[in-house]
């Protein structure tokens, strides 16, 4: 029989270290949240150089731990000091579009354990979270999801898009553009050092890009391996220069193997268009080398359109990435950008847990928004549920989509092709940040 959810203690506190420690150890609490986490994604048990280096992450990002603890613990069984649920949040920027930014309410590291699993801890956690960060005024929570079955509930929706694609990189491959930047091999640890600016600016242009977390760097130029916990010296880098010299792209990657010759991008970040074209020339045209493969590429990328051959960029799979989910919707729509549109939408919002329900009037000109609550029965272009809204508001998902696949209502004629085209940005949303 599911136990009572009072027989659970529950705890927040920020990420923190153990003061009397001279080596950054996390301080008892956080280091069996950090191996409850683990847990629950079946990792393996952290030594003491992971957990110091996974605490000292959460730490530098102001994480803050939520932990359902056990009332008690049967002899032998996980002592009750180890959480049975985790939950974790933080804020880091998003980009809405034409270079405005909102802060985001990040969710991640949630976990139930397996032996307390369907007695609605998830739901517990995640609802008294969600009604915390609106009553704190924050916009915007976002979270990226394990499965696809289990987020819509609480209201959130996939806004961007990535894709695993490979290149068939054997001889005759062709770029259409030939770039004329810059590009050099560099150190990954000068990389580590560059990064953070060069990812700083292209956060900056790029629709729904966030603000990456601490660990970051030491990943992407192979300081630390994810899967061993160790540095990773196979990782290679290079960087593109603007005219001036400055540095503004980089690639991080890794020779994986000879069957067939393959190149594994860890990273590709480019500010530019033009660094963006040379780093994929690089990459291209690297000798011996037949095949390149990248995880984590916009679903809707100027790759294909940059190679002579576009059929040479093959996407293996396609899956969501961030999910938003909107707390505070006048806040959320006028502090997004818009590109030269002037239109006004009516829009009824279904929303369980009430945040964004209701009947709202959005008025865009010159380029700001501003949202009005209607009365409950006051005319609507569209009728939908927030989650829905959630995934058409950076411009990711198309509204006319959604309205064939019976998610939203046209309730005026041809308001979902409007919708569409009010909401677009200038360019789809991506954020290349796993968190
Ligand atoms: C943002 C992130 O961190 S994503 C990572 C999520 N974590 C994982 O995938 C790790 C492995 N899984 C788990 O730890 C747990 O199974 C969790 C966290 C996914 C779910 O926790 P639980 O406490 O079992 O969920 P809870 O009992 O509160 O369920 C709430 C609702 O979600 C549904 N649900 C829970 N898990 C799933 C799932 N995996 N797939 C589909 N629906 C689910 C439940 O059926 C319930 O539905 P309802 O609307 O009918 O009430």
């Amino acid at each position: 029989m599911p136990e009572p959810q009072h027989d659970y203690r529950f705890e927040t506190f920020p990420a923190a270290l153990d003061p009397a420690s001279t080596e950054g150890d996390p301080d008892a609490r956080t280091a069996a949240f950090v191996r409850a986490v683990r847990a629950g994604f079946y990792d393996s048990e952290p030594d003491a150089e992971r957990l110091r280096s996974m605490a000292a992450s959460f730490v530098a990002d102001h994480q803050m731990l939520t932990a359902a603890y056990p009332a008690s613990a049967p002899e032998g069984a996980l002592s009750a000091e180890v959480p049975v649920a985790t939950f974790v949040t933080f804020g880091k920027r998003i980009n809405t579009g034409h270079g405005r930014q909102l802060g985001a309410h990040l969710i991640t590291g949630v976990t139930v354990r397996p032996t307390h699993r369907r007695r609605g801890l998830l739901r517990r956690l995640m609802e008294t979270d969600l009604r915390a960060a609106a009553a704190a005024g924050k916009p915007l929570a976002a979270l990226t999801a394990s499965e696809g079955s289990i987020y819509s509930r609480f209201g959130f929706g996939p806004v961007e898009w990535q894709s695993e694609i490979e290149i068939d990189a054997s001889p005759g491959l062709a770029f259409r553009v030939e770039p004329s930047g810059r590009v050099e091999l560099a150190e990954p640890a000068a990389v580590k050092r560059l990064a953070p600016q060069i990812y700083a600016r292209f956060q900056e242009r790029t629709p729904g890009a966030l603000e990456r977390k601490h660990a970051y760097w030491r990943i992407i130029s192979g300081e630390l391996d994810p899967e061993s916990g160790k540095p990773d010296p196979a990782v290679r880098a290079a960087v593109h220069y603007d005219p001036e010299g400055a540095p503004d792209g980089y690639v991080t990657y890794k020779f994986t193997g000879w069957e067939p010759p393959t190149v594994k991008v860890i990273d590709l970040i480019a500010v530019s268009d033009e660094a963006y074209r040379s780093l994929w020339q690089f990459l291209g045209t690297l000798d011996l080398v037949q095949v390149i493969r990248y995880g984590d590429a916009a679903r809707d990328s100027a790759l294909p359109w940059l190679l002579a051959d576009g059929r040479r960029m093959r996407t293996k799979t396609s899956e969501d990435g961030v999910w938003l989910r909107l707390l505070d919707l006048p806040a959320a729509f006028e502090g997004r950008g818009w590109g030269p549109v002037s239109a006004t939408l009516r829009l009824r919002v279904s929303d369980r847990l009430g945040f964004t329900a209701g009947t709202w009037e959005l008025t865009v000109a010159d380029g700001t928004a501003r949202v009005e609550a209607l009365s409950e029965d006051a005319p609507a272009d569209l009728a939908l549920d927030t989650g829905d809204l959630a995934s058409l508001y950076l411009g990711g998902a198309d509204a006319a989509l959604l309205a064939r696949a019976g998610r939203l209502t046209e309730l005026a004629p041809g308001a979902a092709v409007r919708a569409r085209s009010l909401l677009a940005l200038e360019r789809p949303p991506y954020a290349p940040s796993h968190f």
